[in-house]
């Protein structure tokens, strides 16, 4: 599946526009990463892209067809949403919210199959946290959550992931569980994924482009290593960036330091 967006624009009510233009394309198998300060559009880009707001001007389109045009049910199978996980705790257990990724794929009052309950039990494994199937989603922590969230957007089996600050509340182990997670579905199944981030080190390691936002409403968008240099993290944050590069093992890993306000 080819994700695109054509000449997006975005402000809310009659407020002025905080997203200008946007232009680009996220090819099967791709990771794109979105970058930018507080406030600046990330989220509001995300909701925008899958067509939870309406574009002011421009649109976004799958394979070449304008999301507003394919019928909803059949949008949310190929597209999975992992919101920022904060005031969605219900009183589903863990198993019974990530089961609800399932629900594009049922018929109407139709009940969870045995395939669609080993599909959320699987994703639940993949994601490591098959000890809190029985928990209750209001009594997690936030990180918790998040990985539950996560667990419920791959029992979608979608073809592309769609992220928000998926490593926000996360340690790091599990940070690197979902990283790996998204590298692997994108590089096995062809799953395309879209993250935002405020970590530009993850940005630089798993995505192959990255789209960088700011308050201007000017963006830039590239392949990652473009994108995320010292210069262009500078202009969108306001503060001196270092950008270094350890050798690992062989690896070369970039590591983004702020330094100082500009
Ligand atoms: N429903 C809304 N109505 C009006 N303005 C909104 C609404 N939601 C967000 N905004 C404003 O739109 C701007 C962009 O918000 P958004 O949440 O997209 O930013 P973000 O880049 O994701 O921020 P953060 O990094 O803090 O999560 C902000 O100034 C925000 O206050």
């Amino acid at each position: 599946m080819i994700f695109e967006v054509a000449n997006g624009c975005f402000g809310y009510g009659s407020g002025n526009e905080i997203l200008r233009n946007l232009n680009f394309r996220v090819p099967e198998g791709k990771i794109l990463s979105v970058l930018g300060p507080n406030g600046v559009g990330k989220t509001t880009l995300l909701r925008c892209m899958m067509g939870l707001l309406h574009w002011r001007k421009g649109e976004s389109r799958i394979d070449g067809k304008n999301i507003h045009h394919i019928p909803v049910r059949e949008l949310w199978k190929r597209i999975a949403y992992v919101p920022q996980a904060k005031g969605n705790a219900l009183m589903y257990t863990a198993e019974e919210m990530v089961v609800l990724g399932r629900c594009a794929h049922l018929g109407m009052m139709q009940q969870p199959k045995k395939k669609d309950l080993e599909l959320a039990r699987e994703a639940i494994e993949m994601v490591g946290v098959s000890r809190l199937c029985g928990k209750l989603c209001s009594q997690m922590s936030g990180g918790e959550l998040q990985m539950i969230l996560i667990a419920r957007a791959l029992t979608t089996q979608p073809s592309m992931l769609v992220l928000d600050e998926p490593e926000s509340n996360l340690d790091f182990k599990n940070q690197l569980i979902i990283l790996d997670i998204i590298q692997r579905l994108a590089a096995e199944q062809g799953i395309s994924c879209v993250f935002n981030t405020h970590y530009p080190d993850h940005a630089l390691k798993i995505s192959n482009q990255a789209l960088l936002l700011d308050k201007s409403g000017r963006y830039i968008f590239g392949e990652s290593a473009d994108v995320i240099n010292c210069e262009n993290m500078e202009r969108s944050f306001e503060v001196e960036v270092y950008i270094d590069h350890l050798d690992v093992g062989g690896a070369s890993i970039a590591s983004v330091v702020p330094l100082s306000i500009l």
